[in-house]
């Protein structure tokens, strides 16, 4: 996948200032950021979910914004604050989303089954995803994403929320997806698992790339959590808030 040029601006405030990243086909890609750095608008207009106000998104060769039903049936989503039909049951969900990419009834129900496994939403499988937790809803999600086994994998945040154990389990289907040629671009706060996990990573900040390459050569042999302090700044010792000292009572 690439990016070029992407601009967004909403009213006066330039949520993204003219992005270009390439993402190389069977990389797991990282992408970091400050609050507000721009992740969600650049992944939504990567994506087809909003129209840039400038540039190009190159999926597989396509230009996405030019075919954008082409473009996107490459991709799988896992968008951010996701709004989902959640009046159907988990089951019900992810069949929907298969059908509606186009895979035959019998193909749904089996993979439905094990992404319900594989994400341990077996129990809940009959249950209304209202009553889904944050996380429960995040996995949901995320399966819809993957159940037509796309080529390329967008998936905004997608462990936030999750417990530790279905993290390790969403963490090993998003490895061997990689391992067997398939492209994840993956939004993070957490430097650790990005780190771990990535082998590309950017980081931007007000809207720009900072840094953007291999892990290993973003980092320049420190940590990646080091590193984005550095490239970013904004530390805060919290000296400030006087008022909240126990002890000055
Ligand atoms: N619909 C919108 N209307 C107005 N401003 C917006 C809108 N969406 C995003 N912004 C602004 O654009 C900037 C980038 O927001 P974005 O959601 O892309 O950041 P982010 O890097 O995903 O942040 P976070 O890590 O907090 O999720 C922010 O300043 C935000 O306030």
């Amino acid at each position: 996948m690439e990016l070029r040029g992407l601009w967004k601006k909403f009213g006066s405030k330039i949520a993204v200032a003219g992005i270009d990243l390439t993402v190389p086909a069977g990389s797991f890609y990282g992408l970091v950021g400050p609050n507000g750095a721009g992740k969600t608008t650049s992944l939504s207009m990567a994506t087809g979910l909003l129209r840039p106000d400038f540039g190009q998104v190159m999926v597989l060769g396509q230009d996405l914004w030019a075919d954008p039903v082409k473009g996107k049936s490459l991709l799988g989503v896992l968008p951010d604050g996701v709004r989902l039909f959640d009046r159907l049951t988990g089951e019900q969900l992810v069949t929907y989303a298969g059908l509606l990419h186009g895979l035959d009834r019998e193909t749904v129900a089996a993979r439905a089954t094990d992404l319900l496994a594989a994400l341990d939403l077996t129990a809940d499988a009959r249950t209304l995803v209202v009553e889904y937790s944050a996380g429960m809803t995040k996995k949901i999600a995320l399966a819809c994403a993957i159940v037509h086994a796309p080529r390329v994998l967008v998936l905004d945040e997608p462990f936030e929320a999750v417990d530790p154990v279905s993290a390790a389990n969403i963490r090993e289907i998003l490895t061997s997806y990689v391992a067997s040629g398939g492209t994840v671009i993956v939004s993070s706060h957490v430097m650790d698992l990005v780190q771990r996990m990535c082998d590309h990573v950017a980081v931007i900040a007000n809207g720009h790339v900072l840094a953007a390459g291999t892990v290993d050569d973003v980092r320049a042999g420190a940590s990646l959590e080091d590193r984005f302090v550095e490239l970013v700044g904004g530390r805060s010792t919290g000296e400030g808030l006087a008022w909240l000292r126990t002890s000055s009572r």
